[in-house]
């Protein structure tokens, strides 16, 4: 916050355009983290023009941008440039010699069952891609700053190439297979296909030719219970763990301090470690990182993103996403069987999104079946001419019944706080879909009208359940790809598919708050289409 209002009063003639009538909006306050990883100094606005957003507007962090200096675009990219760059083992070692990979694509039977010593391999050349490959962050130029969904850095919304590193294996690498401690942990909350990652790293690590791979038990917990001891792995054990969902590891919030972690590492010998998790998780991640840099220890950090809100930022979709969306499917399909063969239905169904509607709002499109989908990104009544509890009434008197939607975030300014936390900081939410359940019954009964009210809550169901096939290679990529990355040398680094191609980004990049739904996105719109719901404002 503090860089964007930094930004509207050094730049006031650059960052306000001409016209009286537009201003800047900040991301609410909703959007902050409680447990105080990153302020959400926000580097999104959106340009308000008449009432009405008409784009969002995106800037560095760390520069402010004087839009009349006919050199902008070009120190925008050169910005850019530095803060997409991921760090490298070499930027703390910089006599780090590497050698040839040791992955290879085409390989001989290895000569016993335990892979001991590696996949043997005559051939040279093995699929590398180049340390310069780029992918394009960004693929539509806005013509105009009206366009839906226009995203724009400037406020004519002009193009600006954004250019991030392309994942996969590298001809040289900085780690000697042998002398490789990896280690796998999952945090946060359940999401599908955990497993699918843990055993593509497995089997990845593998044939780079490491043999020792340990799981840590219950997340960055299992640092520091010493009743948890650390689980060896091999491609034997992971051979079939991607069939359940669940994490083979067990998972957690909380958890022992950054420097109580990092001593573990060391005294365990961890050399590498790939960390699955949400926006917590990668916040530690990256503090894992810098603390083994503080300690010059020559230790790459990868994260994988995990999580099913769909909350990381720049990524086309976190995997899990796809999965919670299908598997919402069944609760709304139920829902409205329910609401459609009772007299007067109502049917609510609350979905996972704690700061994000991603999983409420494509389910609802993908439904075909939810009349009002109710998102944290979009403030709405129940009350009042305007508000949900009307439209349902219309919506029982016009159509005989009606199914809501609703993510577990959306209209927390109706409830009470509950100023609680959980072990990791964060805020406990009320339950917005009880909330909406109850004040649907009492609006019916006191206007008169019968309404039959059901509520499902599918949210461990959903969570729960092993990811689906489009998940599945998601999540074999996404392993991959982090194992290539920590050999390359990267740390402080996370996967993530960007455009179909997949990319290493620097992990404070997409974390620097949760990516939310916007509102003036062509997906919000296709979903109002789709729900045919009013504003409820
Ligand atoms: N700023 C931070 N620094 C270090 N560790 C953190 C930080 N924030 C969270 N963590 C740790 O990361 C782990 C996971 O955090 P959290 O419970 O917020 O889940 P998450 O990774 O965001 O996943 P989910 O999407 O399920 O919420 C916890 O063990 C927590 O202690
Ligand atoms: O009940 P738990 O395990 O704390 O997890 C709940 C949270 O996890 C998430 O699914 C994210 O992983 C949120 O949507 C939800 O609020
Ligand atoms: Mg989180």
């Amino acid at each position: 916050m503090e860089s964007l209002s930094r930004a509207s009063i050094t730049n006031p003639g650059t960052l306000s355009p001409t016209s009286s009538s537009a201003s800047y909006f900040l991301f609410p306050r909703r959007f902050r983290r409680s447990n105080g990883f990153s302020s959400f100094s926000g580097n999104l606005r959106r340009i308000v023009s008449r009432g009405r957003v008409r784009a969002e507007i995106e800037k560095p962090n760390a520069r402010e941008i004087d839009f009349s200096d006919p050199e902008w675009r070009i120190k925008y990219q050169k910005d850019f440039e530095r803060r997409f760059n991921i760090p490298h083992i070499t930027d703390v070692f910089p006599d780090a010699k590497p050698i040839p990979s040791t992955f290879c694509l085409r390989m001989r039977t290895p000569v016993s069952e335990d892979f001991a010593g590696g996949y043997p391999s005559d051939e040279e050349w093995h699929g590398y891609i180049n340390n310069n490959d780029r992918v394009l962050l960004k693929t539509i130029n806005f013509a105009s700053p009206n366009s839906a969904g226009a995203v724009c850095i400037d406020p004519d919304c002009t193009w600006v190439e954004q250019w991030v590193h392309r994942a996969g294996p590298r001809e040289k690498i900085y780690f000697k297979p042998e002398e490789v401690k990896a280690a796998i942990v999952t945090c946060g909350g359940l999401c599908p296909g955990l497993n699918d990652v843990i055993r593509q790293v497995v089997i990845t690590l593998e044939i780079y030719g490491v043999k020792s791979i340990v799981g840590i038990p219950f997340g960055y917990r299992g640092f520091s219970n010493s009743d948890l001891s650390e689980m060896p792995l091999s491609r034997k054990v992971v051979q079939n763990i991607h069939l359940s969902g669940g994490s083979l590891l067990g998972v957690s919030r909380g958890g022992p301090s950054v420097s109580d972690i990092v001593d573990r590492m060391q005294e365990k010998g961890i050399n590498m470690i790939f960390v699955l998790g949400g926006n917590g998780t990668h916040a530690g991640a990256n503090a894992i990182h810098e603390e083994c840099r503080k300690r010059k220890l020559k230790v790459a950090v990868v994260g994988v993103p995990k999580t099913i809100d769909n909350d990381i930022l720049l990524m086309d979709k976190t995997f899990g996403f796809d999965t919670a969306v299908e598997e919402a499917q069944r609760a709304i399909n139920s829902a409205y069987i329910e609401a459609h063969s009772a007299y007067h239905g109502v049917g609510i169904v609350k979905l996972m999104g704690r700061h994000s509607g991603f999983i409420a709002m494509h389910a609802s499109l993908a439904s075909g079946q939810i009349d009002i989908c109710l998102i944290p990104e979009v403030p709405f009544q129940l009350h009042g001419p305007h508000g949900v509890l009307t439209h349902l009434k219309y919506l029982i008197e016009t159509k005989g019944s009606a199914v809501v939607c609703v993510a577990e975030g959306a209209g927390q300014n109706l409830l009470q706080k509950t100023n609680a936390t959980d072990a990791s900081g964060n805020m406990v939410l009320g339950d917005i879909g009880v909330h909406i359940q109850q004040e649907t019954k009492k609006y019916f009964r006191e206007i008169g009208v019968h309404a039959d009210v059901k509520y499902i809550d599918p949210t461990y169901m959903i969570r729960a359940c092993r990811a689906n096939a489009s998940d599945g290679i998601l999540c074999a990529v996404l392993g991959q790809n982090a194992v290539h990355g920590a050999f390359a040398g990267y740390s402080g680094i996370t996967v993530g598919i960007c455009n179909t191609h997949y990319v290493y980004f620097p992990i404070p990049e997409v974390i620097a708050y949760p990516r939310p739904v916007d509102p003036n996105s062509r997906m919000w719109h296709r979903c109002l289409t789709s729900t045919g719901q009013p504003d409820f404002i």
